[in-house]
């Protein structure tokens, strides 16, 4: 056990690095993939099997949680660790991205947000302080710097302007989180796919000497080798002994190419919300149960996969459930499509720590590109 927030580099091949992040609540073993619990639960999933399928880190929302139930509720209930039944590690986001993909009316200035509620339409007021005073009555382990993250294409005056202004917002997020040894503030680089803008953005945080470093404005509409391009310029320019977490990626192919040009963290919706959408990811590809084609298909997703639910299920039940919109169906491609991203963390790991990155990537990218799945 340990009291503080610390990183360490266990190995690298290439770009890609295998490391481990230890803090009082247990240690991450990076790459992680942080399944995104934005309510205080992971969606169709208990927690224990979360858990159970390697999951060391999940990933919560400041916006989401701040609007329901609040977070001097949480607070009053005992943290989110508490409430949720979740003893192990929690990284929070801000709320910026949120407000801006799921408020309507809002106003952004130097003091922060003003937005109303996408429930009830209440007006609410998010600044840098406040944001970092939430995620801590959430008592977060790792708390995301309030930014502003805009969408892609956009005006090199514009990114320029939203990457100054998370600058101006990470030392003041930095001030109202103080001195927390166990936990950990993270600054966000912005920049949109402008070069100049991205180095600038990571040599200002480097400076902040933050214990992380998220990369942030991407998976925002733009094509994924923009993205890649974006990561092999900032990713240089991050300190080696703090983690860096990739903000919002991705499908297995964005999480295979991104570590290999050096992050080590990731959160994103895609397999969970894929699950409720009758869609299956396996070590074969894509498979969407919704297809008629898989009406009388007696295989399971994967025979040789550990989770019940790729390895116990036909097809045609899977299907049957998804086209009669049963509960149970959401609830087993969920568990699949975690157990997959899981078991992809732990090939990737395990790659890096055998020096044997560039193998299992070309072999696990071949296994996608199987024919008939
Ligand atoms: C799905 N794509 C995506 N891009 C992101 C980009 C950002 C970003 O730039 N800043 C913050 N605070 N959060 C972000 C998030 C939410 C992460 O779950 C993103 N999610």
């Amino acid at each position: 056990m340990t009291d503080q927030f610390t990183f360490k580099l266990l190995a690298t091949d290439g770009g890609a690095r295998r490391g481990k992040i230890s803090m009082p609540r247990g240690n991450v073993r990076t790459p992680a993939f942080m399944p995104v619990g934005t309510g205080g639960t992971v969606k169709a999933m208990y927690l224990d099997q979360v858990r159970d399928l390697g999951s060391d880190i999940i990933l919560g929302n400041t916006y989401h949680l701040m609007l329901r139930p609040g977070a001097e509720r949480v607070a009053r209930l005992g943290g989110l660790h508490d409430f949720a039944r979740w003893p192990h590690p929690i990284l929070t986001d801000s709320g910026g991205f949120q407000v801006m993909s799921l408020s309507g009316l809002r106003k952004l200035d130097e003091r922060g947000v003003v937005f109303r509620s996408h429930i009830d339409g209440a007006k609410h007021e998010m600044s840098p302080e406040r944001s970092i005073e939430i995620q801590g009555l959430l008592d977060s382990d790792i708390q995301m710097q309030l930014d502003e993250c805009i969408a892609l294409p956009a005006e090199p005056a514009e990114v320029q302007r939203a990457m100054e202004l998370s600058l101006r917002w990470a030392e003041r997020c930095k001030t109202a989180f103080g001195d927390q040894p166990g936990k950990a503030m993270f600054g966000i680089v912005q920049g949109g796919d402008v070069p100049e803008l991205r180095v600038k953005s990571a040599q200002a945080l480097n400076s902040m000497d933050l214990k992380g470093y998220a990369v942030g404005g991407l998976a925002v509409g733009e094509p994924q080798a923009v993205m890649l391009d974006m990561l092999s310029i900032t990713c240089p320019e991050l300190p080696e002994n703090k983690p860096r977490y990739l903000m919002g990626v991705g499908t297995p192919d964005d999480i295979l190419k991104s570590v290999a040009r050096g992050i080590d963290m990731f959160d994103c919706v895609m397999p969970t919300r894929a699950g409720r959408h009758g869609l299956a990811y396996t070590r074969f590809g894509k498979i969407n149960l919704k297809n008629a084609r898989h009406a009388d298909d007696p295989r399971p997703l994967d025979e040789e996969s550990t989770c019940p639910a790729a390895r116990d299920y036909s097809r045609a039940y899977l299907h049957h459930l998804v086209r009669s919109n049963e509960a149970l169906g959401a609830m087993l491609l969920t568990w699949n499509n975690l157990a997959y991203y899981q078991s992809l963390m732990a090939e990737i790991r395990d790659g890096i720590a055998s020096g044997k990155f560039v193998d299992m990537a070309a072999r696990i990218s071949e296994g996608w590109a199987r024919g008939d799945i």
